[in-house]
């Protein structure tokens, strides 16, 4: 690690590390291959580097000193603070409020508590870590306090944060008991980031009218055209920097995939069509939509369940929360009812997985999917529509898209539908399944290009660029 701190830090709930522990007993820590560790390659190359963040374990910090180069600065939670700060406040009070209500939030002043002070303790370590001047990039819901936290121990820093969820509307973020001290956390940032417009327009109006402040009042432009807050001392620029993916290096390492695809089709008894799910099992991603969908479809007599196969790769997420416990049985139950129902004993409709899959395989399902179903019910982005768009340089395949994912707003060339809408996701999955080769092959073309030119290295530069401008301004009127 660097005496003098480093001159970029990344500060988010989780390190870019996975521990492996081999058959001798051996340690080995690998950086893990997440989307935001590979946004963030091109800047650590040309700066010191440093990650402050959470390893997933409980009790003390269990991290390697550096990965490829990256300081790494683990963040220790106990039992108790997992529960409360992760799976209490984190997951089941912000993440259900900012996802639209999906589930009932929890309110509760403990969790609360918790949550300021694991804040505190990411600020501390922020603080330590970074150089005099550095630049200081700050992520997601779980640390929306660390920007102010981190100004007051570090008033030298530039500071950024970014959401990777959706951001609510004042009547939603309102019920927060604690609505005044989240704005006031996040207006510790030179630049305050969303996906999308609509999440700093809704910013914008909370800090308006919760904190009294003057804003701009023209819309905010993506990449572009930030607002701004004027707060006592200083001005928050806010823009919407929608993340993406690396997809030139996902589209090469699916090309190698296309011999494991055959496999694949061939593995599942060479159905006529091959539906594919991919998600992290959490009952905002609408699994049971896409099932219901298909159940739909299957009892009208629309798509042939001997001819279809539909798989369903889940990886477990937030195990111990309840409604992720809840979600997982509705999922299990509508599984076994449509194999039951539409199925043989040698060829279920259904085939559902619930483990993570090894990135190449992931790839492989990809290139032998004739659609993909991504139907959440709300999703700050979503990237598993950008990896199969990117994956799909033959241009074959269809893309089924919710209109509630952050996705749908660039990838206008996708099947969309409203997951609310019953008759809308059996029509239009049914369309993705049916229309004629040109129709799709025209759509996936437009789609494979919009990926490939809005790469999550324009995400990353582009906030960037718009914090180093930020920050600039508000040194020049200190
Ligand atoms: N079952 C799975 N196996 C392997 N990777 C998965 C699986 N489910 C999701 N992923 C990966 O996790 C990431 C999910 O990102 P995203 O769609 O933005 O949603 P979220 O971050 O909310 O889980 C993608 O890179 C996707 O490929
Ligand atoms: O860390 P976990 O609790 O295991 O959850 C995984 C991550 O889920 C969320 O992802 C979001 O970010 C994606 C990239 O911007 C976006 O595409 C997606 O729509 C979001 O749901 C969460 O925001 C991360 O903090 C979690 O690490």
């Amino acid at each position: 690690m660097s005496r003098t701190g480093a001159e970029f830090v990344v500060v988010a709930n989780r390190l870019p590390v996975d521990k492996r522990v081999h058959p001798d007993g051996t340690v080995e820590w690998k950086r893990a291959p997440g989307g935001l560790v590979t946004a963030m390659t091109p800047t650590f190359a040309t700066r010191e580097g440093a990650w402050v963040g959470w390893s997933g374990g409980a009790g003390p910090a269990d991290a390697p000193d550096t990965v490829d180069g990256i300081d790494i600065h683990a963040v220790p939670l106990s039992a108790d603070e997992i529960v409360d700060y992760y799976e209490g406040f984190a997951n089941s009070t912000l993440w259900p409020l900012y996802h639209d209500l999906l589930v009932e939030p929890v309110f509760r002043h403990d969790w609360w508590d918790t949550y300021v002070s694991v804040n505190r303790r990411f600020a501390e370590a922020a603080a330590a870590a970074a150089a005099s001047g550095a630049t200081v990039w700050v992520h997601d819901y779980q640390l929306q306090l660390v920007p102010t936290m981190l100004r007051d121990l570090r008033p030298d820093l530039r500071i950024g944060f970014f959401l990777h969820i959706p951001f609510p509307s004042y009547e939603l973020f309102t019920r927060l008991p604690w609505r005044r001290e989240l704005l006031d956390g996040l207006l510790g940032a030179d630049l305050v980031g969303f996906h999308l417009p609509g999440g700093a327009e809704n910013f914008m109006t909370l800090v308006r009218r919760v904190c009294g402040l003057e804003t701009s009042r023209d819309p905010v432009g993506v990449r572009d055209g930030l607002g701004t807050v004027r707060t006592a001392s200083r001005t928050v620029r806010v823009g919407s920097f929608p993340i993406s993916i690396n997809a030139a290096d996902v589209a090469a390492q699916a090309a190698a995939q296309t011999g494991r695809a055959a496999e694949i089709r061939a593995e599942l008894g060479d159905p006529r069509t091959i539906l594919l799910g991919v998600d992290r099992l959490d009952y905002t991603k609408g699994i049971d939509v896409r099932l219901g969908g298909l159940e739909g479809l299957f009892a009208a007599g629309r798509l042939d369940p001997a001819e279809t196969v539909f798989v369903q790769l889940a990886s477990p997420s937030r195990e111990q929360v309840d409604s992720y416990i809840a979600v997982r049985n509705r999922i299990e139950q509508t599984v076994s009812h449509i194999n039951g129902t539409y199925g043989t004993t040698t060829s279920p409709p259904v085939r559902y997985l619930l483990r993570p899959v090894p990135r190449n395989e992931l790839l492989a399902y990809f290139m032998a999917a004739d659609v993909v179903l991504v139907t959440p019910l709300r999703d700050g982005m979503n990237l598993v529509a950008k990896e199969y768009a990117a994956c799909r340089a033959d241009h074959g395949g269809a893309l089924v898209l919710s209109e509630f994912t952050g996705a749908a707003a660039e990838l206008t060339d996708a099947y969309l539908l409203n997951p609310y809408d019953e008759r809308d996701v059996m029509d239009v999955i049914e369309a993705a399944v049916t229309d004629d080769d040109d129709a799709r092959r025209s759509r996936m073309a437009a789609l494979h290009r919009q990926v490939l030119d809005f790469d999550v290295d324009l995400w990353a530069t582009s906030f960037l660029q718009s914090l180093a401008g930020a920050g600039a301004a508000n040194e020049e009127t200190a």
